[in-house]
């Protein structure tokens, strides 16, 4: 598993004009396991949906990311209305490598239930999604991203509302693609989890105020700073006057 560095250069990301990510540099070393963290519409989940190609910066540069990333969304931001079994939900994951109307197989079938059965879910292939609970949807998520097998995976708040059992063992399964060499990146707002667990940190408040080891970014400090920032946030930010000087 050999990921690639990847590097941002002066990156912003907006939506209609409205910059959430700021002018941005710096990179995720291959490897690495990074917390991101900030204040609400710290422009975090934009940062990672622009990470996986599916939000394109409207300045500067994203390398090294394209075609290696597999990304866990926000759960708030699916729809679990979608009829679909357990099984199904994990053999999204092979999607990309299958083609969209290319037959799985029972390679694939065997592979996603081994993963079913890796996050503790034997047994809950034919299981409609909607009917899971929250902990055991994120863990058919996870199971996803087994499959997936990218060399960076992006988890967007992937501990949000689970219990303390399924929370560990989907962090276990975090230290795991870890210890594989993939390069982890985590959204997250448990800050004692953070630093308990994350080497490193980019704490973001739609500009970048820290980005390396955990210890050095998470000061009192830098903290403030991104309170404030947020504090001063109008409901709609300004468009980004350094982009429409150039
Ligand atoms: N689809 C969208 N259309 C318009 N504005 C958006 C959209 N998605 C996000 N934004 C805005 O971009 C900014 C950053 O949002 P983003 O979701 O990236 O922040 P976040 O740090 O992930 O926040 P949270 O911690 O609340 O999940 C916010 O001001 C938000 O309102």
């Amino acid at each position: 598993m050999r990921p690639a560095e990847i590097r941002l250069t002066d990156v912003t990301v907006s939506h209609a004009r409205r910059p959430a990510v700021h002018h941005v540099s710096g990179r995720f070393a291959p490897g690495s396991l990074t917390a991101v963290v900030g204040p609400n519409g710290a422009g975090k989940s934009t940062l990672l949906r622009a990470l996986a190609g599916l939000h394109r910066p409207d300045a500067g540069r994203i390398e090294g990311a394209a075609g290696q990333v597999a990304l866990l969304p926000q759960a708030a931001a699916l729809d679990r209305g979608f009829p679909v079994s357990c099984l199904d939900a994990v053999l999204f994951g092979l999607w990309r490598e299958a083609g969209a109307f290319r037959a799985i197989g029972a390679a694939g079938r065997g592979r996603a239930l081994a993963a079913l059965a890796a996050v503790g879910l034997d047994g809950f292939a034919g299981r409609p999604v909607g009917s899971l609970s929250a902990g055991q949807f994120q863990r058919v998520l996870f199971a996803r991203l087994l499959l997936q097998d990218a060399p960076v995976i992006l988890l967007d708040e992937p501990f949000n509302a689970l219990d303390a059992r399924t929370a560990a063992d989907l962090l276990a399964m975090v230290h795991r693609w870890h210890g594989e060499g993939r390069t982890v990146v985590a959204v997250l707002h448990d800050l004692d989890l953070v630093r308990r667990e994350f080497p490193d940190t980019l704490l973001l408040a739609r500009d970048c105020l820290g980005w390396g080891a955990t210890g050095e970014v998470l000061t009192a400090a830098n903290r403030l700073r991104a309170r404030m920032m947020a504090e001063a946030w109008s409901a709609e930010p300004e468009a980004c006057e350094r982009r429409d000087a150039a």
